[in-house]
């Protein structure tokens, strides 16, 4: 019989009960016993809702309290020194590793001050996971047995899970080494594997039937080295006796799959919703005893799987090696879509039809499954239903909506070229905006205040009217501004504030998106959004921020900067579509933002900020498909921000550090200014600063943390940048929005910050 297995759940909750109750142990609102009940509570409700849907092997393990490769460094004792020295509870140091911890001294307990470890995109999601760091100092053991008491959480509740951990090639290849440690993470992997071992034992013993094992570095291009060491890697964790399932995702082995080949683990699981090819390549090196688990229901986006489709993939996997063999699995963890469309009333019936969420995907696996061991007949009307909804989609008017293609058709190259090279453009601009060395700004938003968000709750429910709610934005317009203007920045932002979330409140005001009012997906430690659904054709019907960012420029002398969310953000924190390709969707969503960047400029804004961040992370999982997709990345930044004056400044935001990569895109954007995220990766940035040809602002302090850092540090940095980047293009702002921050940490973080540039002014005059 084939079985239906989900790789991984998402834990933040229908109505993000673990987000609420983590924020309430931080502030101190409920304490550790609670916010364990509370976390307890959750994965009992989401291993029986897995179940009720009718899946067969459900995770456990999958679970965390803020990320779950955090969890793995955490348990294998890869924990840095520094987060060793408080003699805090695990708990505590724990979340001192991801969110950083700063508190003064008290009740006779010492100061703490510690930065949060680096936290960075996991593979082409949108989803962080914290950098597992390891040093010469780092000795891998058993330090937590979080998977085994989860196994048995569930054993006691009658339900038997497969525990998921994260492979150890993945978690070393991952690892970054200590700044002074000589170390390289992956010379470390005889010895994880042996810590590796003695979990997995543990969990045999407690009555773990199998174990999912991930490996997701196996869709990247290896280094050969890496590729090399699974072999031994895995000869190792054989010796626990424990039945792994080594588990790929997000997208083809292609030349990888050789090293899977004779590897000692009991099956393989593959993704099949990204890369079809998988399935052949995979049958090709499958023993005949290991098991295939076939990732058919997408755990990447929204949309209803095929069933005809998957049905057929299956039949051949089944084919080929019987149907005892065969698992029908979700293509990787449905972490990444939200949890439920029940609720999500407000979507038009013809349209939800096309969504299926984490709980629905569930049951998307039991049918499938069904319709493989009993027949399609036993599964006939959910089939028709299927095949119903397809054909609908397939034939709806707002999937091809003639207005935009024939704009589209309409693009020229010119449309993508500014008028005047940057050298000449920017003096023109230091004319008009007249700004001193080492200008300062910030990256956009301003604490967004429970007061902010209860407010917008009220407007969204109809509690207070739209002329109350523009009053009190422009309140809290104004109040950012004065703030700016006291505390000495040079180009001011308006802060944010009428923006529930900067995809999001975009999708809103244009045509082709729909959005739900619970699907939340979690970003990062306790943070989530709500993806707007990307179902048809784009456009933008009128102006979306020229109010608010107009409004802030009448109330100061200084110039003041829109704010908008470029192209391919948009594109990747929405669920893209995906009946078109992904090109065409960003040059749709980039036409429309060409419209607001001219009538911004038409209303009297000078400097338009059109942040990029999601331009890493949209790069292909293989280097063999960068230039395509760079090419109309590139292409729709060019076509939203082309068609200004030469003395409006184009600038652009972009929250990573691993800037190589990309340094060429970004380059080819030709912005005028361009901030980056640097305070949290040792200054790795620098060797490529010295390179790039146009204003660059490396952030200068980590917005993820509650920590201020004093203005020597500020100071140091700026020396530092100073080394780097030609005097006259330095520009001097954190690392990103200010939005997830308070008033309090914002306020010092920033006075430091213009003190310290200050100082470097005179200094540098
Ligand atoms: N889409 C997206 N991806 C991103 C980023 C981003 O900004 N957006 N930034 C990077 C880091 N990721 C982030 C992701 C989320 C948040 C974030 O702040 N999320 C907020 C929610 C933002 C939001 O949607 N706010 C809404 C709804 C707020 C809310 O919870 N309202 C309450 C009612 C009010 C209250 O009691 O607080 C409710 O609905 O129940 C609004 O302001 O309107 C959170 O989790 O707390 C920050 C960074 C990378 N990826
Ligand atoms: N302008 C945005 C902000 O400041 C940029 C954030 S990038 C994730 O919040
Ligand atoms: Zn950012």
């Amino acid at each position: 019989m084939v079985q239906s297995a989900v790789l991984g759940f998402p834990r933040i909750g229908k109505n993000r009960e673990l987000k609420k109750a983590t924020e309430a142990y931080w502030s101190g609102k409920i304490s550790a016993d609670e916010l364990n009940t509370a976390a307890k509570n959750l994965r009992l409700e989401h291993w029986k809702l897995q179940k009720d849907q009718g899946v067969d092997i459900v995770p456990s393990n999958d679970f965390s309290f803020y990320d779950q490769i955090m969890d793995h460094s955490f348990t294998f004792n890869a924990i840095p020194e520094r987060y060793l020295k408080y003699d805090l509870t695990p708990l505590d140091t724990y979340f001192a590793m991801g969110r950083g911890m700063q508190r003064p001294a008290a009740d006779g307990k010492p100061a703490v001050d510690v930065p949060s470890q680096e936290m960075v995109k996991w593979f082409d999601s949108n989803y962080h996971f914290l950098r597992p760091e390891v040093s010469d100092k780092t000795e891998f053991k058993l330090n937590s047995t979080k998977a085994v008491d989860e196994f048995l959480e569930a054993k006691q509740a009658n339900i038997q899970t497969r525990p998921v951990l994260l492979g150890p090639v993945t978690f070393l290849y991952l690892a970054k080494a200590t700044k002074e440690s000589s170390v390289k993470p992956i010379d470390l992997l005889p010895k994880l594997a042996s810590a590796y071992v003695e979990l997995l034992k543990k969990l045999v013993e407690a009555g773990a039937e199998s174990v999912q094992i991930d490996e997701p570095i196996l869709a990247l291009d290896l280094p050969k080295e890496v590729l090399d060491s699974y072999k031994s890697t895995y000869e190792t964790l054989a010796q626990a006796g424990a039945k792994l399932i080594l588990t790929t995702y997000f997208g083809p082995l292609k030349q990888n799959i050789e090293i899977l080949k004779g590897l000692p683990v009991a099956g393989i699981h593959i993704d099949v919703c990204r890369a079809p090819e998988n399935l052949d390549d995979t049958l090709s090196i499958l023993s005949d005893k290991q098991v295939l688990s076939v990732g058919i229901v997408s755990g990447r986006n929204i949309w209803k799987t095929d069933f005809q489709k998957a049905v057929a993939v299956i039949e051949k996997a089944i084919a080929a090696v019987g149907s005892e063999r065969v698992i029908v699995a979700s293509s990787s963890s449905i972490l990444h879509i939200p949890h439920s469309l029940s609720g999500e009333d407000q979507l038009k019936p013809e349209i939800k039809r096309w969504f299926a969420f984490a709980v629905e995907k569930c049951a998307e696996l039991a049918i499938l499954t069904k319709a493989v061991n009993e027949g399609p007949a036993s599964v006939r009307k959910e089939l028709e239903a299927n095949a119903a909804d397809a054909k609908a989609r397939a034939e709806s008017p707002i999937t091809n909506v003639k207005a935009v293609r024939d704009r589209q058709a309409a693009v020229t190259p010119e449309m993508h070229t500014r008028a005047t090279p940057f050298e000449k453009r920017y003096s023109l601009q230091q004319e008009s905006l007249k700004l001193p060395q080492f200008p300062t700004t910030t990256i956009g938003s301003f604490p967004q205040t429970k007061e902010i968000r209860v407010t917008r709750n009220k407007f969204v429910k109809g509690l207070i009217s739209a002329e109350e709610y523009d009053a009190f934005i422009r309140n809290e317009i104004t109040d950012v501004v004065k703030f700016q203007e006291n505390i000495g920045l040079d180009v001011l932002v308006h802060g944010e504030p009428e923006r529930n979330d900067m995809v999001q409140y975009f999708g809103e005001k244009m045509e082709g998106f729909v959005f739900t009012v619970n699907g939340w997906v979690q970003s990062y430690g306790s943070r989530c959004v709500r993806p707007p659904i990307i179902v048809g054709d784009v456009s933008r019907p009128g102006p979306m921020t020229v109010k608010e960012s107009a409004f802030a420029q009448s109330v100061t002398s200084k110039p003041m900067k829109g704010m908008l969310t470029a192209p391919i953000t948009i594109l990747r924190w929405s669920f893209p579509r995906d009946d078109v390709e992904e090109s065409i969707q960003a040059q749709q969503i980039a036409l429309g933002l060409r419209d607001e960047v001219l009538d911004l400029e038409k209303a009297g804004v000078r400097v338009i900020q059109c942040d990029e961040p999601a331009l890493r992370e949209g790069l292909p999982l293989r280097r063999a498909d960068w230039a395509q997709y760079v090419d109309y990345a590139v292409k729709a930044f060019r076509l939203a921000t082309g068609g200004v004056k030469d003395d409006t400044q184009i600038h652009s935001h972009f929250c990573y550090s691993d800037f190589n990569d990309i340094f060429d895109a970004i380059q080819g954007l030709d912005a005028d200014v361009v901030s980056i995220e640097n305070s949290k990766s040792d200054m790795k940035l620098m060797s490529v600063l010295s390179n790039y040809k146009s204003c660059i602002g490396p952030g200068l302090f980590d917005i993820h943390s509650p920590r201020v850092p004093p203005v020597e540090e500020f100071k140091e940095r700026i020396d530092a940048l100073i080394k780097s980047v030609p005097k006259n293009r330095l520009w001097i702002n954190p690392d990103c929005g200010l939005k997830t921050r308070g008033w309090p940490e914002t306020t010092a973080d920033l006075e430091n910050m213009i003190v310290a540039t200050r100082i470097a002014r005179n200094e540098n005059a």
